[in-house]
């Protein structure tokens, strides 16, 4: 969402304001430093341990009270989160017009993710606009009944986070030094970078930690794990991986040292959304730990893989590809980085309308 903020914020004629919740407080600060972002409403919504119905809770009514403060003329979700779903109610509520940023993913499973896929086509059955990063996600939408002239195809933003912060490590290598200091440890080692925090693969983490485990057996690797805040992923994490000399469990990483650390790896383990389209664009093979995903154009192109949980078949989808390593030419499947440009010229369009 970052670089959409910047491109509305260099239009005349609009005011955007950015909302921010705290949801996931510690890597948004750094996703948007990184960015240049600064929010103007922080409702610093503790993401705590609760129930996610006490969550959602919160967070309506408090985004809910910033829209009677704001009274906005249209509000702009970005994703899947509890908090693009309850400003999607909340504006609703109001009768406030909604436009979805990445809208369009489905994995066809309510239950994985969850509960992002639930809280997306909520979301796109409240939208009146849609900006679907692929003509798969657009055509999902047109599944839906969603109206065509409400989809637009604009890519992801997330190509254009990547594009950007690519650029500022060029331009300041200094950016990027704690991912330096991290690969220096292991100059003779091909790296496997791994990341997971899907609330729905809680319970296979210890399994997903044996399967680390067998492949740190191996002499010519290092795994380089930043892991997410979250104790229900840390602590399993740790357990089982922290004394093994050759995999670094580190702090979830500022924007600038994961991109470094993504295109250094030689794979990519995760179950994250982002990483599926950053890493083809870096040109690096994913093994994606889920069963399901709403990023099928990665499959397709073989830059991704779907190995779910079951350690063996980690193990040996990992091992084919450090062994026999796939392609790496980068692939833009998500859009060419320029999606936030795009948006903001449809937005502003439409409130001219
Ligand atoms: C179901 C699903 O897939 N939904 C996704 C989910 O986001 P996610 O699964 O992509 O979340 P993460 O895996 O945390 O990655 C987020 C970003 O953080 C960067 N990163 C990661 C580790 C690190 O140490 N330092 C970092 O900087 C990384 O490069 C990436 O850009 O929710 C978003 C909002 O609703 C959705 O838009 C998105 O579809």
């Amino acid at each position: 969402m970052a670089p959409l903020v910047s491109a509305l914020r260099a239009l005349d004629g609009v005011e955007t304001r950015v909302l921010v919740t705290g949801q996931h407080r510690a890597l948004l600060d750094s996703a948007l430093a990184a960015l240049g972002i600064v929010p103007d409403i922080d409702l610093r919504v503790s993401s705590g341990e609760g129930a996610l119905d006490r969550m959602l809770a919160a967070l309506l009514t408090a985004i809910g009270a910033t829209l009677d403060r704001e009274r906005p003329a249209r509000v702009l979700v970005h994703g899947d989160t509890l908090t693009a779903l309850a400003a999607t109610l909340a504006a609703h509520l109001r009768r406030v017009p909604v436009a979805h940023v990445e809208a369009g993913l489905r994995s066809g499973d309510l239950f994985a993710p969850w509960p992002e896929e639930g809280s997306r086509r909520i979301t796109g059955i409240l939208a009146d606009l849609h900006f679907a990063p692929t003509v798969a996600a657009a055509d999902a939408l047109r599944r839906e009944n969603v109206p065509a002239d409400a989809i637009h195809v604009t890519g992801n933003t997330v190509a254009d986070a990547l594009r950007m912060i690519q650029a500022r490590i060029v331009a300041r290598p200094d950016l990027a030094a704690a991912a330096d200091r991290i690969l220096a440890r292991f100059v003779d080692r091909r790296i496997v970078t791994a990341t997971m925090h899907r609330r729905e693969n809680w319970p296979r983490l210890p399994a997903i930690a044996r399967a680390l485990a067998r492949l740190a057996r191996r002499d010519d690797l290092a795994i380089i794990i930043p892991l997410h805040p979250n104790p229900r992923v840390t602590d399993p994490l740790t357990a089982a991986l922290g004394t093994l000399p050759n995999v670094a469990l580190v702090p979830a990483l500022d924007y600038p040292d994961f991109v470094r650390l993504m295109a250094a790896s030689t794979l990519i383990l995760t179950d994250s959304g982002g990483v599926q389209e950053e890493a083809p664009a870096l040109g690096v093979p994913v093994l994606v730990l889920r069963d399901v995903t709403e990023r099928g154009e990665g499959v397709a192109a073989g830059s991704v893989r779907l190995v779910g949980t079951d350690p063996e078949a980690i193990v040996a989808a990992a091992t084919a590809v450090l062994d026999a390593p796939a392609s790496t030419t980068p692939r833009q499947l998500y859009g060419d980085g320029y999606a936030a440009d795009r948006i903001a010229a449809i937005l502003v369009a439409r409130l001219n309308a």
